[in-house]
């Protein structure tokens, strides 16, 4: 791990964009990416397959332990893969239910635990995109850039209404809004960790921004504090 290398934390709730963002910034910087949630989806994922209970705070620890994962970074035209115990889960642990078992287990202070050091290893040179929940808060406090995105409810669960639409079978868009707000209550009422903007966090609302809007945002503080070289 390189302490020195900077990070840009982007947290916010689910589908205010943090992903999309933090990708497309990454590449565009040539920095390393770090989808902190996808850790804590393929826990609750292995979990299922393991027959692990959710609410099994000691097992779930072990298995955040020893989590058999591994991120390939993407290439121009392929997004980033995950192999988990040697099967592609790229598109798996992204359906709303392995979610929704994502923000249950990272509830737990023991499995957070498990995963702070794996998740900080990320830091290395040139620098880190980091996104998720509490980046600028707990894991990366020291970042020098920390966004906190949002977006309404609403539009937040249209976005996924049209992500999904097509690829999932039976996804509703008010049931995706109940599921959002659901997740939205979980993870920002829990005790540890829980999702709240770093004091020095700069708040955008892409409720009204385009995908490209945000990143210029995002770009232009990044130029106010010269960090990406
Ligand atoms: N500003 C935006 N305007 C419209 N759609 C967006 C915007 N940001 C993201 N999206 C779309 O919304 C969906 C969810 O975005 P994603 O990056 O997965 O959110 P998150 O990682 O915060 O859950 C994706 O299909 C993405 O293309
Ligand atoms: N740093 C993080 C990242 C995710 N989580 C939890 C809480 C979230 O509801 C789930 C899933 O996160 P993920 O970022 O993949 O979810 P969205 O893409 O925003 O819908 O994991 C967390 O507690 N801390």
């Amino acid at each position: 791990m390189n302490n020195i290398a900077p990070v840009i934390t982007i947290d916010g709730p689910s589908g205010s964009g943090k992903g999309t963002v933090a990708g497309i910034l990454a590449k565009r910087l040539g920095w390393n990416l770090l989808d902190s949630g996808a850790l804590y989806r393929l826990l609750a994922f292995a979990a299922h397959n393991h027959g692990v209970d959710l609410t099994n705070e000691e097992l779930l620890k072990k298995l955040a332990a020893h989590l058999d994962v591994q991120f390939i970074a993407a290439t121009d035209g392929q997004l980033q893969r995950i192999i988990l115990e040697g099967d592609e889960v790229s598109d798996v642990i992204r359906t709303e239910s392995v979610g929704s078992g994502a923000s249950q287990v990272a509830a737990l202070p023991a499995v957070r635990e498990a995963l702070l050091q794996r998740q900080r290893a990320f830091q290395e040179t040139p620098g880190l995109v980091a996104d998720g929940r509490d980046m600028g808060t707990v894991v990366f406090p020291n970042a020098p850039l920390k966004i906190f995105l949002t977006a309404s409810a609403e539009e937040r669960a249209r976005r996924r209404y049209l992500q999904l639409k097509g690829k999932v079978e039976g996804v509703s868009l008010s049931s995706l809004l109940d599921e959002i707000r659901a997740r939205d209550e979980r993870d920002t009422q829990r005790a540890v960790a829980p999702l709240k903007p770093a004091a020095d966090a700069i708040q955008l609302d892409s409720t009204e921004l385009s995908i490209d809007q945000v990143l210029e945002r995002i770009m232009s503080e990044i130029a106010i504090r010269d960090i990406a070289g």
